[in-house]
């Protein structure tokens, strides 16, 4: 294996410990808890997995938390009703509607009815317009994992190119701004794009949310690319036929040509979840007009 691993997990576990003396001091110095609200519409097993997660953090960093655990039939007005209600309790400061959400209810709108304050999954698009306009809100929470990965193996990211793959409102979309922001030349390939391969070759970073498994080949990154896996896909066939989860990324192949790589799992995955953390501390100071501390 010659490329660098980037540790997820590690990485996380150090986001955590930062929050939860940051929460600690909040709380001390200005008598401030973040309250973070987690809404989950249904019974989807890998969506209840991720909420007790984000809980369990959340609670483990000193942050209050409200479980909303609503039936997968309720209509698409009484969850409206729901978030508007959490946007007016003056003791939440964080509202995260757990995705996907059951197709009788339209999911923009309702992200689109989360008071932007306290869209703490950066999903809102008065947040994502802040974002595009290079102007401070509260950042979709993959794609800020996602720069604090890139951020820990390369000190400079001004003028490299960056391919993202996937076009998605969750990660791809805010994952380029970001780039962007940081002085990168990007490109977004998707599903239509021709010739991903010659694009790949070009990029000093590549991050791959296509959710397409095992994507990216040896043969189609420079040794010195640093790559990042937003995919999660469970592949039967994996682990002599016992099963697990893969990325986007060929790790195998890749992991042996590439400068820098995150592994699946324990590379985003647990980002994602450090992301919403920093995000419920910054939302919980902005509203209370303390000045924001950022993380590294
Ligand atoms: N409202 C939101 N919905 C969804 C988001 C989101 O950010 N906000 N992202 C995903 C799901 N997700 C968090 O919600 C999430 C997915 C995966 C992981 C994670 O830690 N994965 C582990 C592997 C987990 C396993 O073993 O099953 C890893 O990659 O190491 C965390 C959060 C869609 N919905
Ligand atoms: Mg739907």
């Amino acid at each position: 294996m010659t490329a660098q691993i980037i540790d997820g997990k590690a990485i996380a576990a150090n986001v955590k410990v930062w929050l939860k003396q940051q929460i600690s001091q909040l709380k001390q110095q200005h008598q401030k808890v973040p309250h973070l609200a987690c809404v989950l519409v249904g019974e989807n097993a890998d969506s209840a997995s991720y909420v007790r997660s984000k809980l369990k953090t959340a609670n483990d960093l000193g942050m209050q938390v409200s479980d909303l655990h609503l039936p997968a039939e309720i209509s698409q007005d009484q969850l409206l009703q729901k978030i508007q209600q959490l946007n007016l309790d003056q003791n939440i400061n964080g509202i995260l509607v757990q995705l996907p959400l059951p197709k009788h209810i339209d999911e923009n709108l309702i992200i689109e009815t989360i008071n932007p304050e306290k869209d703490v999954d950066g999903l809102h698009p008065q947040n994502l317009g802040k974002l595009f306009a290079n102007q401070d809100g509260i950042k979709s929470c993959t794609p800020l994992g996602c720069m604090i990965l890139i951020d820990s193996v390369l000190s400079d990211l001004s003028g490299k190119n960056a391919l993202v793959i996937g076009r998605s409102t969750l990660v791809g979309k805010p994952m380029a701004a970001m780039l962007l922001n940081a002085d990168c030349s990007v490109q977004i390939a998707h599903s239509k794009t021709k010739n991903l391969a010659a694009l790949c070759q070009q990029a000093d970073i590549i991050i791959a949310a296509a959710g397409a498994p095992k994507l990216v080949k040896a043969d189609w990154v420079k040794a010195e690319a640093v790559l990042i896996d937003v995919g999660l896909t469970w592949d039967q066939t994996a682990k002599q036929g016992k099963g697990g989860l893969v990325g986007d990324i060929d790790f195998a192949s890749v992991s042996e040509k590439a400068a820098a790589i995150t592994p699946v799992p324990g590379g985003v995955g647990p980002m994602t979840i450090a992301g919403l953390m920093l995000n419920s501390f910054e939302a919980t100071c902005r509203q209370n007009n303390l000045p924001v501390v950022v993380y590294r």
